[in-house]
């Protein structure tokens, strides 16, 4: 790994923000929580300070250590197929998070990736905003902070870039210099590994996954890099908050900070209902999730996990998710082969398009999102 330095503060002194300065600056002139942090900010100004319970405290966390499944993905090619189709089947339908190994990424490539990420932030405001939505050169490069600004009543601490892929040359020409070679590799190998995922959750839901499947609801792939920098009260703040993936699988790569959560949703091995258990950084591994697509497919079986991760004081933080969704023209609704099993059906179909126009509607709340399709008994 390089070593990291961040810049020089390009202020002698601290501006003195006020609200909608502020704004202004870190969303709208695309200097970021990164620009407000390097002008010498030694407070959490108001408009990033949580309500005391979306805070991220020792006193909402869990107490005891839990063990979290690492799956060695290679064993599904030998004798302990069926352990690990079973571990992975049992991690979806409680956790809907875990992390695997021998995944076929090499791990140069991680390292690479997470430099990369590194230098895309660390370059000067002016180089970053050009990719502000609305003046973006290409409407495959996104780059921002938080998660909605204009709805959210206190902002996520995080950056980030997000980088639409629909062929490899559009992203060897449109992606930024700095990422575009190594994301994409990325975005190539981890499709494939999520793919013989999915492949294994379908099957255990009676479904063949075929080509035709595998684009129908994996279609949009999208690599984001957060980037989340120090934080002088961490208590006060959230990178992410609260919220479920609205697509079918998340690969995330995170280095080795750590400050990733997931809400367990059921009282089993991972630990009690309702508590936050860390994902905690291992070196080599990739971090797999389940999204609210997956959960509906599924009528429910495998789940979509909330999620939030919390930032530090010490070190900034970089992760770099690949969001594999369906295209918007995808009707998403319970397999029928789930719903024979379950005998009916949780969630209504709809576009996925229209899903994701009210994910983006509102501001972080959970699995709120899921209310969207959610059959409510009478
Ligand atoms: O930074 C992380 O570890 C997770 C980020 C995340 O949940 C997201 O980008 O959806
Ligand atoms: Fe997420």
């Amino acid at each position: 790994m390089l070593e990291y330095q961040t810049q020089t503060p390009q202020y002698p002194m601290a501006p003195a923000f006020d609200a909608i300065n502020l704004f202004d600056f870190v969303v709208k002139e695309g200097n970021g929580v990164k620009g407000m942090i390097d002008s010498g900010l030694s407070e959490v100004p108001d408009r990033y300070i949580q309500p005391e319970h979306e805070r991220i405290n020792k006193k909402n966390m869990n107490s005891h250590v839990v063990s979290l499944p690492t799956i060695d993905l290679s064993a599904l090619d030998g004798p302990k197929h069926d352990q690990v189709v079973e571990t992975l089947v049992m991690s979806a339908e409680t956790l809907g998070f875990f992390q695997v190994v021998n995944h076929g990424l090499p791990i140069q490539l991680l390292e690479e990736l997470k430099d990369a990420a590194h230098q895309f932030f660390n370059q000067p405001p002016e180089k970053k905003s050009v990719y502000l939505k609305g003046v973006s050169p290409s409407p495959l490069v996104k780059y921002g902070t938080s998660f909605v600004p204009e709805k959210e009543k206190a902002l996520e601490w995080k950056d980030y870039v997000s980088m639409i892929y629909t062929s490899d040359d559009d992203a060897l020409k449109h992606w930024p210099d700095h990422c575009k070679e190594v994301a994409l590799k990325y975005l190539q190998a981890s499709t494939k590994m999520a793919k013989t995922i999915l492949e294994v959750l379908m099957k255990d839901l009676g479904v063949t996954l075929d080509a035709s499947m595998a684009a129908a609801y994996m279609g949009t792939k999208m690599v984001n890099m957060n980037f989340y920098p120090t934080c002088p009260a961490p208590e006060l703040t959230v990178g992410v908050g609260r919220h479920s993936d609205m697509g079918t699988l998340t690969v995330l790569l995170q280095d080795g900070i750590g400050g990733l959560f997931v809400k367990v949703e059921e009282n089993g091995n991972a630990g009690k209902k309702g508590e936050w258990i860390e994902i905690p950084p291992i070196e080599g591994a990739l971090v797999i999730n389940i999204g609210d697509t997956l959960q509906i497919l599924s009528n429910g079986r495998f789940k979509s996990a909330e999620h939030r991760v919390r930032t530090t004081s010490t070190q900034s933080r970089v992760s770099i998710p690949l969001f594999l969704t369906p295209r918007p023209e995808v009707k998403i609704g319970p397999l029928p082969q789930a719903v024979e099993k379950d005998g009916g059906t949780e969630y209504k179909e709809c576009l996925f398009g229209e899903y994701m126009t009210n994910f983006f509607g509102e501001a972080h709340q959970g699995k709120k999102s899921l209310d969207f399709v959610k059959i409510t008994q009478p």
